[in-house]
């Protein structure tokens, strides 16, 4: 007898800087790159029921739950992958579409809650291969399902959840604002932006966190993306010494140090996150003898 309902959690990542790699097959695409996988992710709750529904809820500065969509394509190709039906609930504070890797924590989450669920008794591995798999196809992240596998600062040197991955922890908080969203998809569809990431792809791998938001933000640069609001916080974050970059993919700014959070507050509502010690994990629904 299996539980009545699974909650599972999955860490979002701030992607600093990647490769797009895009083959035929979607298990060798994915890309190369650094991030940030961080304590905010999204909750995922499944439960049994013939009908399949997917609900999708963003809470408020006070903790407050409140429903931003009723469907999840990323969330129904998985109940088709796996051939179920199941009503699925999501819950983040962190904005979609804002380059917190909010739709690969949706996914890989869902994975696992819906594992343990009918008991498929796939392990860690398939079940970020098969959420990967998804979330490629889908356009919708490239690299993420394959950091928020694990936590901390993550350095993907090959592409793919079964890539050469390099994981180190850090205590110190990152910061974080965001503009606007950015379509994911729409920008990895540009042949275009494309080459842009490939000529602005760092030739060094960063050891530290420091390093990283070096690299980070020399690739952003790179990328031609930078907004003018981005450019307003990241001269402000310069001019005071702080190491920022732009999350990629969203209009927004990332940043670490002491001082990091008092000048980012001066552009809007700053996230404190600190890196996630791992990766996704079941919240409830042990198995019921
Ligand atoms: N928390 C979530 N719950 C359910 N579906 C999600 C969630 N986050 C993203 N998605 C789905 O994934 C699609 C792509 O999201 P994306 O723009 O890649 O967000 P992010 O940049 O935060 O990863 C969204 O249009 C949505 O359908
Ligand atoms: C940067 C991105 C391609 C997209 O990240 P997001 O917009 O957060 O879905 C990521 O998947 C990566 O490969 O590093």
């Amino acid at each position: 007898m299996g539980s009545s309902h699974v909650v599972a959690f999955c860490p979002g990542q701030i992607s600093g800087y990647f490769l797009p790699v895009i083959s035929e097959n979607p298990d060798e695409s994915g890309s190369c790159g650094a991030g940030l996988v961080i304590s905010e992710g999204v909750k995922v709750t499944a439960s049994r029921n013939p009908v399949s529904s997917v609900d999708v809820y963003q809470t408020d500065r006070t903790g407050m739950p409140n429903k931003i969509a009723e469907s999840s394509n990323i969330i129904m190709n998985l109940l088709d992958a796996l051939d179920v039906s199941a009503s699925i609930t999501t819950c983040c504070h962190l904005p979609i579409g804002c380059g917190y890797g909010m739709s690969a924590a949706a996914l890989l989450g869902a994975t696992h809650a819906l594992n343990r669920l009918f008991q498929f008794g796939m392990n860690e591995h398939e079940c970020a291969r098969l959420a990967h798999r998804l979330e490629v196809m889908e356009r919708s992240g490239l690299g993420d399902v394959s950091g928020c596998q694990g936590g901390g600062f993550v350095v993907r040197v090959t592409p793919g959840p079964d890539g050469e991955i390099y994981r180190t922890m850090d205590t110190r908080s990152i910061f974080a604002i965001t503009i606007s969203p950015i379509k994911t998809s729409s920008v990895l569809s540009s042949p275009e932006q494309i080459e842009k990431f490939k000529r602005a792809y760092p030739t060094t791998i960063p050891k530290t966190l420091d390093e990283f938001m070096t690299v980070a933000r020399k690739f952003a640069e790179g990328t031609g993306l930078i907004t003018e609001d981005v450019r307003n916080i990241l001269l402000k974050c310069d001019a005071h010494g702080i190491p920022a970059s732009m999350t990629m993919l969203g209009n927004g700014v990332f940043a670490t140090g002491r001082d990091a959070e008092k000048i980012l507050s001066g552009f809007g509502n700053v996230y404190r996150l600190s890196l996630s010690p791992g990766g996704p994990r079941i919240l409830h629904g042990e198995y019921l003898s």
